[in-house]
């Protein structure tokens, strides 16, 4: 079959040298592959669900067998997702497993891209792969609300009232956008069906070809990797694709799945019975988005009431600020990363090794501030929970929480920073006095010293192989004074202009020199 195949198709040279492409190793890079097969499971789940799910918004009384909901008027959209929880065989399995297994995938593709983040992996020549990234993390929030929203029960109804609440708040659009999406007055009929063909058509099928064009990008720029002696920006060194990464990666879609099974087994999620279906005269108080929405949910909550009259118009502050100018911004911001970090660096070669977060202090510190600041909206939108918990007035945490949202970031930054400086002059002093011994030896004067030997050369080279890029001083003498150049030349002070210079002796550039010539283990295959 094989050679039937090889004979009329390019299978057996192209896929030989696929076979043969090497995959450097790393735990971090798992994550990537732990939301790929997250969606993996959410496809196939998703799939047995459109088998017994109806997207009709049609309301008649509940007849299914959960007995205290029977007599109450729910649209179809709600009863059959009852239908699929207490009477499919393994409905409830499968509904559970898709819902944890979106929660999972949201959650794997932020850590994917905070990794990819703080070791500089959207660096040249990757910012096109980080830009289809970004996209898709876009598209899977999209996809996780309608999902949410399809349920049709109160929770979703919340949300989706929420989400309507948003659109209202667009200056001059805001109106006619809601009308149009919800094809009329808000709740109407038409948005549980309209949501369906976005979730299971439109942006999954979106999303899976972006996957494979990710993919294919990650295949084609080749992977990146942690300094170690022999790995060069110039080569690839790691595990071919057939057969040890295969075998890998075929067990984390196993260890995935069997994870998401158990959980959809063991952990009750999203129980829509306890609510009952949406009503738009009732509002749920204990009502929580899923965790990936959360953080416009406490941006909601934390944001002091405001409102301007413009010609007529009503610009709701509190609920346009949180609700559409900090996600566009986020997603601005995502997007231009790379592309800031490279208008501030200036000209640089293709970078394959990865960069240790210390090295590179001030986008670490950055990160570290962002991620702080996303926790801080995350608890503040549990406020309400927070207050019954500890109790304590509502009005105390919400206070708090606003000067946390300011204080602590800012805190963070330059925690960070220091922190990380701090690992580069301890990584300095390990280079220059090397590593202590068990012997102790005496001095002429009779004094004592604990003898040392040199840092191992596999340890001095993560150390001595950096990124280096310096503050950049752009143009002749008269053009560095002009706005644009002053601008990009502080910017890159800023950026680049604090590190600990590490000891450049002879000897040691020699010994990197020679590690770097060096050949890579022998159990991997190297690739240029
Ligand atoms: C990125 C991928 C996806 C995410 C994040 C996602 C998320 C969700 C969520 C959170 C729910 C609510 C579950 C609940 O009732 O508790 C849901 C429902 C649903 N999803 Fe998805 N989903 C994804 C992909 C898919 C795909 C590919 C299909 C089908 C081809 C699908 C079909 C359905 C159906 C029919 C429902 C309604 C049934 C129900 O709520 O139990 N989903 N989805
Ligand atoms: C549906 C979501 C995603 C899937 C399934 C996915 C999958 C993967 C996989 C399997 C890899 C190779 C292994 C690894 O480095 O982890 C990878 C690499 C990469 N991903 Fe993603 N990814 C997703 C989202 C993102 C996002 C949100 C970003 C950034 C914004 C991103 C940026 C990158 C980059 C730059 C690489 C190359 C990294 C390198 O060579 O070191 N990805 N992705």
């Amino acid at each position: 079959m094989v050679s039937v195949l090889d004979k009329r198709l390019p299978v057996g040279s192209a896929g030989k040298e696929f076979l043969r492409k090497a995959f450097p190793d790393h735990w971090s890079f798992l994550l990537g592959e732990i939301a790929l097969y997250s969606l993996v499971v959410l496809v196939v789940t998703g799939v047995y669900l459109t088998f017994f799910f109806d997207p009709s918004m049609a309301e008649s009384p509940y007849t299914g067998s959960y007995v205290p909901l029977q007599g109450v008027m729910t649209s179809e959209a709600y009863a059959s997702v009852m239908h699929i929880s207490f009477d499919v065989r393994g409905g409830l399995l499968i509904r559970q497993m898709h819902h944890w297994g979106a929660l999972v995938f949201v959650a794997a593709i932020g850590v994917h891209l905070l990794r990819v983040f703080f070791t500089g992996a959207f660096r040249r020549p990757r910012e096109v792969n980080w830009t289809i990234g970004v996209t898709m993390f876009m598209l899977a929030l999209l996809e996780g609300f309608c999902g949410y929203s399809l349920p049709d029960d109160l929770l979703s109804g919340t949300g989706l009232r929420t989400a309507q609440g948003i659109m209202l708040s667009i200056p001059i659009v805001g109106t006619y956008l809601s009308f149009f999406v919800f094809g009329g007055e808000f709740p109407g009929d038409e948005i549980i069906p309209r949501l369906y063909v976005a979730h299971i058509l439109l942006l999954p099928g979106v999303l899976l070809a972006l996957v494979a064009l990710h993919l294919t990008f990650v295949i084609y720029h080749k992977h990146t990797q942690w300094a170690r002696p022999g790995r060069t920006n110039r080569n690839v060194i790691g595990k071919p694709f057939f057969p040890q990464y295969t075998a890998k990666s075929v067990g984390l879609l196993f260890t995935v799945g069997g994870v998401l099974a158990l959980m959809g087994a063991l952990m009750q999620i999203n129980p829509i019975w306890t609510f009952g279906p949406y009503r738009p005269d009732k509002v749920s108080i204990d009502s929580q988005p899923d965790w990936y929405v959360g953080f416009l949910e406490g941006a909601l909550r934390l944001t002091p009431a405001a409102e301007t009259d413009v010609a007529g118009h009503t610009i709701v502050w509190d609920v346009f600020l949180p609700g559409v100018v900090l996600p566009t911004a986020l997603f601005v911001i995502l997007y231009s990363y790379p592309f800031f970090e490279r208008w501030i660096t200036g000209p640089m070669p293709e970078q394959h090794l990865c960069d240790r977060p210390r090295d590179q202090p001030t986008r670490t510190a950055l990160g570290v501030a962002a991620v702080s600041a996303y926790a801080i909206l995350l608890l503040a939108g549990g406020q309400d929970v927070i207050a019954l918990v500890f109790r304590i007035p509502l009005e105390v945490i919400t206070y708090t929480l606003r000067t946390a949202l300011f204080l602590v970031p800012f805190l963070s930054y330059h925690a960070t920073k220091r922190a990380c400086l701090g690992l580069q002059a301890a990584d300095r002093r390990r280079l220059l006095e090397g590593l202590a011994t068990a012997e102790v030896r005496q001095n002429t004067d009779g004094g004592y010293q604990q003898a040392r030997t040199l840092l191992p050369s596999a340890e001095a080279y993560r150390i001595l192989v950096r990124a280096e890029p310096r503050p950049r001083a752009h143009g002749t003498e008269v053009w560095r004074w002009f706005r644009k150049h002053r601008l990009r030349n502080a910017l890159s002070r800023w950026y680049f202009g604090e590190r600990v210079e590490m000891p450049a002796t002879s000897w040691q550039r020699r010994r990197v020199e020679a590690v770097r010539a060096g050949p890579g283990e022998a159990d991997e295959t190297g690739e240029s």
